[in-house]
C-alpha cells in the first residue's frame, strides 16, 4: 500500500474468509473502495488532465451538428448561396474532427498510463505483502486461488480505472452536453426528447443484467473445462496407464458442450440486445421525425434545428448504453475491491516482537532446546503433546516415526513457520519469537523432499539470486557438494535455465543443488525433511555422502523414511503421535527392542523383498 495510506488496520483476524461468500458491510465497502482509491492519489493530475481532453474531445464531436443546422438554415435554406461561409463551416468541421480525434487519442494514452501504473503499484505492494503472511495463511488459502486474486482481481481494478472512470467522465459529460444543446436548440422539441431517457436507461438496465448472467455461466463453463483440461495433462501419465482416455475424452465432451451451449446463449442474448437497442434507436428517430417534422411544417423550427435533433437522439443511445454496461462493471469491481482490501489486512500471525534481536551469524552455535512445548494448527486439535528435547551443537540428530507423528511440526516451529500453543523454543538460549525472522532463517538451512528450484540459472537457485555471492563461491560449492559433474554435462552447464520447479533435474539432483545453497548460505543450523525419500538407491548414496559433508561443524535434523539415512546420527528420535517415545543411537535403540526395533525390522523385510 502506498505509505501514506494506512489500511493495513487490524480489520481482518487470521482464520477469516478471503476467497469465499462472506458478508461485506457498507463500512468495509467505504474502506475498501477508500483505500484503493488512495492508491490513484499520486496521479491526481494525470486525472484532471483526462477530464480536460474528454471536455474537448465531447465539445468538438457534438458542435458537429451544430455547425450543419447553421449551414442548412442559415444559408441553404434561406438561399444565401454563400460558397465562403460553407467552406468555412467544412473547414471547421475538418478541424473540429481532427480535434477529437487528438484529445481522444491524448486522453485513452494518459488513462491507460495511469491505470496501469495504478495497478501495477496494487500488484507490486499485493505480492510483497503476500509474501510477509504466515504459513498459517497459505494452509487456508490455495494458491490457485491467491493467483486468481493477483491476476483477475488486479485487472478488474485496470478496468476500473481506465473503463469505467473513462465511461463516467465522458459519457456523462455527453448525455449532460447533448442535453445543454438540445434545450438551447428547441426546449420544446427537448422535453419529448427526454421522455426517451428514462424508456432507454430500463431497457438497458434489465437487458444488461440478463447479459452479466450469461456471461457468467459462459465464464464458469471454461474455467471448468480449462481445470480438466490442465488436470488431464497432469494426471497423463495415469489416464494412459490406466487406459482412461475413452472416459476422460467422453467427460471433456460432456463440458465442451455445456460451454458450447453458455457461449451460444451470451452471443444470443448480446446480438438480441444490440438490435433491440437499434430498433429503439430507430423508433425515437421515426418520433422525432414525426414531431419535429409537424413542427417544421408550422414554421415552429427550422429544418436544421430537426436535422440536428436527429443526429442529437441518435448519439443518445451509446453513452447510456455505455454508462449501463460500466455499471456492471462497477459491481464486479466493488467485489475485486473487497477481496483485495481484505488480502491487504490480513495481518501475519508471526510477528517480530518489540524487542526481537538480530544476533551475530558468525557466532551462533546451534544450540537448539524445546522446552515443553505442546502445539497444534487448529484451536482444539494438539499435534505435539508436552515435547522436551535438547540438542547440542553441532549433533546430529535423525528424528523417524509413522506418518502424522509431527516430525514435520517440530521442524516448522524451529524455523518459527508457527508458534507454539505452550512451552518455548530456544536457539543458543533465545526463544525464536525474540530473534528477529530476518536472522533466524539465515541461522536454519532447510532442505525438503521437493526442494523448489526458481525459474531461473542454476547459479542463481544455488545463491537464490544474491549476487553477492560470487559464481566461484557457487561452483566451489556445487564442488564440495559433488553436483558439478552432473552440472558439467548438461549443455549451458551452470548456466542452464531451470523453469517449472527445476524441471529437466532428477529428483536427486535437485536435491544435490538445495545442498549446494546450504554450503553457499552457510546457516548454523540444517534441517533436511525427507530428503531422501523417492530417491534410487544410487542416488541416495550421493544424497548421504552430500549430506555428511554438509552437516560437518552443523546442528543437523534429520527427518527420515528410510532408516538407512540417520543410522549414523549421534541420536535418533523415535516420534508417534506427536510424542517422543525413544531415543539413543541406532545400536541402542535396538537393544530396546522397542517401537524403532520394529521400524528397523519392518524396513529390513521390505529390503529383502525388494532384493528377492
Ligand atoms: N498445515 C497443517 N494444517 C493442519 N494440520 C496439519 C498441517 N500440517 C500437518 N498437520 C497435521 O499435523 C499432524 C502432524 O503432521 P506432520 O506433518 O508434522 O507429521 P509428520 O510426522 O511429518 O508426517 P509425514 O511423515 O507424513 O510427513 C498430522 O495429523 C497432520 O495431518
Amino acid at each position: 500500500m502506498p505509505r501514506d495510506h494506512n489500511i493495513v488496520s487490524a480489520d481482518v483476524r487470521p482464520g477469516e474468509e478471503i476467497s469465499g461468500a462472506y458478508k461485506v458491510s457498507k463500512e468495509q465497502r467505504r474502506a475498501a473502495f477508500k483505500a484503493i482509491i488512495a492508491f490513484a492519489k499520486p496521479h491526481r493530475m494525470t486525472f484532471i488532465y483526462v477530464f480536460l481532453c474528454t471536455i474537448v474531445a465531447i465539445s468538438a464531436d457534438l458542435l458537429q451538428p451544430y455547425l450543419v443546422k447553421i449551414a442548412i438554415d442559415d444559408n441553404l435554406l434561406i438561399g444565401k448561396n454563400d460558397f465562403h461561409m460553407l467552406l468555412v463551416i467544412c473547414g471547421v468541421y475538418l478541424g473540429l474532427s481532427v480535434l477529437s480525434f487528438g484529445f481522444t487519442y491524448l486522453q485513452n494514452n494518459l488513462l491507460q498510463y495511469a491505470g496501469q501504473s495504478i495497478v501495477g503499484r496494487i500488484r507490486k505492494d499485493l505480492f510483497q505483502h503476500i509474501t510477509k503472511l504466515s504459513m498459517s495463511f497459505f494452509d487456508r488459502f490455495p494458491s490457485g486461488s491467491l493467483v486468481t486474486h493477483i491476476s483477475s482481481d488486479t485487472e478488474a481494478l485496470n478496468q476500473f480505472f481506465t473503463q469505467v472512470f473513462l465511461s463516467l467522465i465522458r459519457d456523462g459529460m455527453t448525455l449532460l452536453f447533448i442535453i445543454v444543446l438540445m434545450f438551447q436548440l428547441d426546449p420544446i422539441l427537448a422535453c419529448y426528447s427526454l421522455i426517451l431517457i428514462p424508456i432507454i436507461a430500463a431497457i438497458a438496465i434489465a437487458f444488461r443484467s440478463y447479459m452479466r448472467k450469461t456471461y457468467q455461466i459462459s465464464r464458469t463453463q471454461l474455467s471448468r473445462l480449462v481445470a480438466f483440461v490442465a488436470e488431464n495433462l497432469a494426471g497423463m501419465n495415469l489416464i494412459q496407464a490406466f487406459h482412461q482416455q475413452k472416459e476422460q475424452q467422453k467427460l471433456f465432451t460432456e463440458q465442451n458442450n455445456r460451454y458450447f451451449r453458455a457461449n451460444l446463449r451470451e452471443i444470443r442474448t448480446n446480438v438480441l440486445f444490440n438490435r433491440s437497442f437499434d430498433i429503439l434507436a430507430n423508433l425515437s428517430v421515426a418520433f422525432l421525425v414525426w414531431i419535429g417534422g409537424m413542427a417544421v411544417f408550422h414554421r415552429s423550427i427550422e429544418f436544421g434545428v430537426l436535422y440536428a435533433f436527429i443526429t442529437y437522439i441518435r448519439q443518445f443511445f451509446q453513452p447510456i448504453n455505455s454508462i449501463t454496461q460500466q455499471w456492471n462493471t462497477l459491481q464486479s469491481t466493488t467485489v475485486s475491491m473487497d477481496r483485495l482490501y481484505r488480502l491487504f489486512t490480513t495481518m501475519p500471525d508471526i510477528t517480530d516482537s518489540a524487542k526481537a534481536k538480530k544476533p551475530d551469524l558468525a557466532k551462533v552455535e546451534g544450540k537448539i532446546d524445546y522446552n515443553r512445548i505442546q502445539f497444534g494448527y487448529q484451536e482444539g486439535t494438539t499435534v505435539i503433546h508436552d515435547l522436551d528435547l535438547h540438542i547440542r551443537p553441532g549433533e546430529m540428530v535423525g528424528v523417524v516415526g509413522a506418518t502424522g507423528a509431527g516430525k514435520s511440526s517440530l521442524m516448522s516451529l524451529l524455523c518459527r513457520f508457527y508458534d507454539v500453543q505452550k512451552g518455548s523454543v530456544l536457539i543458543d538460549g533465545t526463544d525464536v519469537r525474540d530473534i528477529a525472522q530476518s536472522s533466524l532463517h539465515r541461522m536454519i538451512g532447510l532442505v525438503q523432499q521437493e526442494p523448489y528450484l526458481f525459474s531461473g540459472s542454476i547459479v542463481d537457485n544455488v545463491r537464490l539470486f544474491d549476487t553477492r555471492i560470487s559464481r566461484d563461491q557457487v561452483m566451489e560449492a556445487c564442488r564440495f557438494v559433488g553436483v558439478d559433474s552432473l552440472i558439467g554435462r548438461l549443455a549451458d552447464g551452470y548456466d542452464t535455465h531451470l523453469s517449472e520447479r527445476g524441471s529437466g533435474l532428477s529428483a536427486g539432483e535437485r536435491q544435490l543443488i538445495s545442498f549446494a545453497r546450504i554450503v553457499v548460505f552457510q546457516p548454523k543450523i540444517l534441517i533436511l525433511d525427507e530428503a531422501t525419500a523417492n530417491l534410487d538407491s544410487h542416488t541416495e548414496q550421493l544424497i548421504q555422502t552430500a549430506l555428511n559433508i554438509v552437516s560437518q561443524g552443523r546442528t543437523t535434523l534429520v527427518i527420515a523414511h528410510r532408516l538407512s539415512t540417520v543410522m549414523q546420527a549421534d541420536r535418533i528420535l523415535v516420534m508417534n503421535q506427536g510424542r517422543i517415545v525413544e531415543q539413543g543411537t541406532h545400536q541402542e535403540l535396538l537393544e530396546l527392542e522397542g517401537y524403532y526395533e520394529q521400524l528397523y525390522r519392518h524396513s529390513q523385510g521390505k529390503a529383502e523383498m525388494k532384493a528377492v
